[in-house]
């Protein structure tokens, strides 16, 4: 695994510098292969990066999107992260209906629709148990707490490691995440967090030692692919 931390001076500088490397991942990939697979975090960071991607003039037919967690709520509900990443990018470009996965989440039961979204991811990489689905770039944010995607501190969802999808859990809340394992299949990695709030949780997952479970975001690291961390200097300048 390859790991990289760059702090950059603000926030505009950070969307700036994440949008020229998921540009570089994209065009380096589609030089080498026929289409680019993504998975979107959500919450609030990467919104101006989606509209800054919404100007960018790509071939989309090739780019096929997912996402990396959904909180259990429609489409078109306030919290969905498929309602901002629509709203913030994909409503805006020319891509085809089919090359967007959203997470199911119109079942009564979580669990049946984490099923079915493994199932859909299984199916569409060709991939069966026991190896995972490789994707060319998973972005990833990271909450004040150290979870990433809806992997939270000390949940049970941590510990899953024969699927690609499983139920996790906020304040009682479901939520749709991948897993551990099929994060860090993928052959870029890259976690975009800014803020102060984000200090105390970077410290224990970039320190040699920490616990894993308390801090989840510990977990990622890419057994063959990329790792970026890009930080604004809030919330990382002590660590690099
Ligand atoms: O709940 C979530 O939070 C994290 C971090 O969000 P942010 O608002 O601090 O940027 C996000 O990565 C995850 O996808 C989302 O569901």
């Amino acid at each position: 695994m390859q790991k990289l931390v760059e702090v950059l001076a603000d926030k505009q500088a950070l969307i700036a510098k994440s949008l020229a490397l998921v540009l570089e991942k994209i065009t380096t990939s589609l030089d080498q292969q026929d289409y680019f697979t993504i998975a979107l975090s959500g919450g609030s960071t990467p919104k101006p990066l989606y509209e800054a991607l919404s100007s960018q003039p790509l071939d989309w037919s090739k780019i096929h999107v997912f996402w990396g967690d959904e909180r259990y709520v429609s489409p078109d509900h306030p919290d969905s992260n498929q309602r901002m990443a629509r709203l913030a990018w994909l409503d805006r470009i020319p891509i085809p209906a089919a090359n967007i996965h959203p997470v199911p989440t119109d079942d009564p039961d979580p669990q049946l629709a984490a099923q079915k979204y493994d199932d859909h991811l299984r199916q569409w990489f060709g991939v069966n148990s026991p190896d995972f689905p490789v994707f060319d770039l998973i972005l990833l944010g990271m909450g004040d707490d150290g979870h990433t995607a809806s992997l939270f501190p000390h949940t049970a969802a941590l510990t899953v490691s024969d699927r690609c999808i499983t139920v996790g859990e906020k304040d009682g809340n479901p939520r749709l995440t991948f897993t551990v394992p099929l994060i860090n299949q993928a052959r870029c990695v890259i976690f975009i967090a800014a803020g102060e709030s984000k200090r105390p949780a970077l410290h224990e997952i970039f320190s040699a030692y920490g616990d894993s479970f308390s801090y989840p975001s510990r977990l990622i690291h890419p057994s063959a692919g990329e790792l970026y961390w890009l930080l604004d200097a809030a919330a990382g300048s002590s660590f690099v």
